[in-house]
């Protein structure tokens, strides 16, 4: 008898939980097929009453600092040693803040099966210091651990996914058994999944979006008129494609009219946590570093980070003016410049100079 597949969730945040509480569901309907039960990377903390979270996430099954109010099914496991949550695991589910992966992949190497295959679900990506190439989260993960790895993106604000409120996803994939298996675990009537080739654009798109999220924050906290707002979503997002396009051509254009695109932007720019940073910093002049940090409760944004390897990887390229939108967002992010320079400079887009 073949023995059942073993799932793994390298992540424990708002997104983590909720993609383990998914997948723990989805697995009690498959039975037979995988194991019954998800186990879930947790950095230890101590909360403030001096339990243990993975402790607290075992016995209550509730995530309280980063899914609070929100009940995992009994058979997501709260491990607090990565190796012995990824030990004998045939599908690897990642999904920590994009600044910790090299770390944890430099942990794991050498004790994942070599037959396992991982996706990532994290929006961020680095940019090698010396090549100024992009290096994509699927990448290191891929080289690193010595296994495949897909991708997926799409409008899903973790909160709203855990209410089970109706959403969709695009996957990255090049192999039919790995779709058919990502289809199993994550597809339901309100989660639906479409698939496309592209691994890298749609990880690509998932991390560019938080930067222009945090520029409708910006606007917003300004009071900019819908005008001014729908202009800078309109002009981020074809930032973001011509960006997409610096490092792969995509097999169709219909990509970015996928959920990993055009409603991941809307999503993460109507209520996403890099726009209310963002909007908070434009109304009360604090730096997003304090909002993270006081305001989150250990949640991180992924926007600030993105927004200076992009603005390095597109200087690099000597790329930055026709990248205005991308390049005011992280100087806006370094205290350099004002948000409201950002408006200004929307005049003088080099769309603007097209025919
Ligand atoms: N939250 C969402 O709505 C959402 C939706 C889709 C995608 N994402 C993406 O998923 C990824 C994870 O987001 P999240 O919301 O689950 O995390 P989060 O913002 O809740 O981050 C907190 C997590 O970071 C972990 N952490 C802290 N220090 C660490 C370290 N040194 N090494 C490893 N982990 C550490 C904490 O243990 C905690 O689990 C991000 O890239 C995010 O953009 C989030
Ligand atoms: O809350 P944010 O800004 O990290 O965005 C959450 C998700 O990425 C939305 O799809």
């Amino acid at each position: 008898m073949l023995s059942s597949k073993k799932i793994a969730i390298v992540g424990s945040g708002n997104w983590g939980s909720t993609i383990a509480g998914h997948v723990g569901e989805k697995v009690l309907q498959l039975q037979d097929e995988y194991d019954q039960r998800i186990v879930m990377w947790c950095k230890e903390e101590i909360l403030d009453d001096g339990s243990k979270l993975t402790e607290v996430i075992n016995e209550k099954h509730e995530n309280t600092k980063y899914l609070p109010n929100k009940i995992l099914p009994e058979n997501v496991l709260a491990v607090p040693d990565l190796d012995e949550a990824v030990k004998d695991a045939d599908i690897l589910i990642f999904v920590i803040p994009h600044q910790f992966v090299k770390q944890t992949c430099e942990e794991l190497k050498s004790k994942v099966k070599q037959d396992a295959f991982a996706i990532t679900l994290i929006k961020g990506f680095y940019v090698d210091e010396e090549t100024n190439e992009l290096l994509l989260v699927s990448e290191i993960i891929k080289s690193t651990l010595n296994i495949p790895c897909l991708s997926m993106m799409g409008a899903n604000i973790a909160k709203e996914v855990a209410d089970k409120v109706f959403c969709e996803a695009t996957v990255g994939s090049r192999d039919n058994r790995h779709s058919e298996i990502v289809r199993q675990l994550i597809d339901r009537p309100y989660f639906r999944v479409r698939f496309y080739p592209d691994v890298e654009i749609i990880e690509i798109l998932g991390a560019l979006k938080n930067v222009i999220a945090m520029c409708a924050g910006f606007a917003d906290g300004l009071k900019a008129g819908f005008n001014t707002r729908a202009a800078i979503l309109r002009l981020g997002f074809r930032e973001m494609i011509n960006f997409c396009r610096l490092h792969a051509k995509e097999s169709s254009p219909d990509i970015y009219l996928e959920s990993c695109g055009i409603a991941d932007l809307i999503a993460s720019a109507l209520g996403g946590r890099n726009y209310n940073g963002a909007k908070k910093m434009a109304e009360t002049n604090r730096s997003l570093e304090d909002i993270e940090k006081e305001d989150l409760n250990g949640q991180l944004l992924q926007g600030p980070g993105t927004a200076k390897e992009a603005y390095t990887f597109l200087k690099g390229k000597n790329l930055l003016d026709q990248f205005p939108v991308f390049r005011d967002a992280y100087l806006i992010c370094q205290g350099e410049v004002e948000p409201k320079q950002l408006l200004e400079n929307l005049t003088h887009h080099p769309e603007y100079s097209e025919k």
